[in-house]
């Protein structure tokens, strides 16, 4: 059983276990789910998520994962045996890569939902056309999403913008988790496909990852519960 049915996940974007655990400490496992990232997991190591765990939330350690298959799979098996909710790998990494992934998971009965990220929220046309892919985000999104879906991946990582037709490509059951998110009261900084609260949990969004609009505003906790009201929630 779920913890908490709230979509929020805050992104917990700090360089330090005391930072991390200073805004941990002041939301509630049961109005949002955390997430743990390159930065803090690299500085702290697993005790990030042990700590994590024993106030009661449930993790989504966003490590995306790109490597060979076998490499990738192993890496997974290691995040899922930490017990947490979520994880990630890039669908870049392709089909075998994402099935060998899945695989592990299965193989150990493992129920670590395991998502794929398609084309991240920072990207935008020119990006993508930097980096040799002559197409829309948008088609490079529901590439990427019907080919992690045909691969076992539980859904993707993609922008609000691409929900609407990620829900008719691949059913509203595939979970489509939407950083990005930009309240009306927040900056858009380094990304570029944004959406407020509002608007991507109307477009299907059916997880809001938000970082810097509640961690970094001057009262956390009244960014948060802005962002609760905007959704309807009890804030
Ligand atoms: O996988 C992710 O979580 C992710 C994918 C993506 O495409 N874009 C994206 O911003 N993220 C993560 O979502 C968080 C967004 O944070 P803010 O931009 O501060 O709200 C960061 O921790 C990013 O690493």
């Amino acid at each position: 059983m779920p913890v908490t049915t709230s979509p929020l996940i805050i992104a917990l974007d700090y360089p330090d276990l005391a930072s991390a655990m200073a805004m941990a400490d002041q939301l509630d496992p049961a109005r949002c789910r955390v997430k743990v990232g390159k930065e803090l997991f690299t500085r702290v190591g697993p005790d990030i998520l042990t700590a994590l765990h024993q106030r009661g939330f449930e993790i989504f350690l966003d490590l995306k994962f790109h490597d060979i298959p076998n490499t990738t799979a192993q890496a997974v098996l290691a995040a899922a045996e930490h017990g947490v909710w979520m994880t990630n790998v890039h669908a870049s990494g392709g089909a075998r890569m994402m099935e060998a992934a899945a695989k592990a998971l299965t193989a150990r009965n493992l129920k670590t939902q395991l998502i794929a990220v398609t084309v991240l929220t920072s990207m935008e046309q020119q990006d993508l056309a930097d980096v040799g892919l002559d197409v829309t985000p948008l088609e490079q999104v529901e590439r990427l999403a019907t080919l992690a879906q045909q691969s076992g991946m539980h859904g993707v990582v993609c922008s609000a913008r691409e929900t609407p037709s990620l829900k008719a490509l691949c059913g509203p059951d595939f979970l489509k988790v939407t950083p990005g998110i930009r309240p009306s009261f927040a900056q858009a900084g380094d990304q570029r496909r944004t959406m407020t609260p509002g608007e991507a949990m109307a477009a299907g969004s059916t997880h809001l990852v938000i970082g810097r609009p509640v961690t970094q505003a001057d009262e956390p906790m009244m960014a948060l519960s802005a962002i609760e009201r905007e959704l309807g929630g009890l804030a």
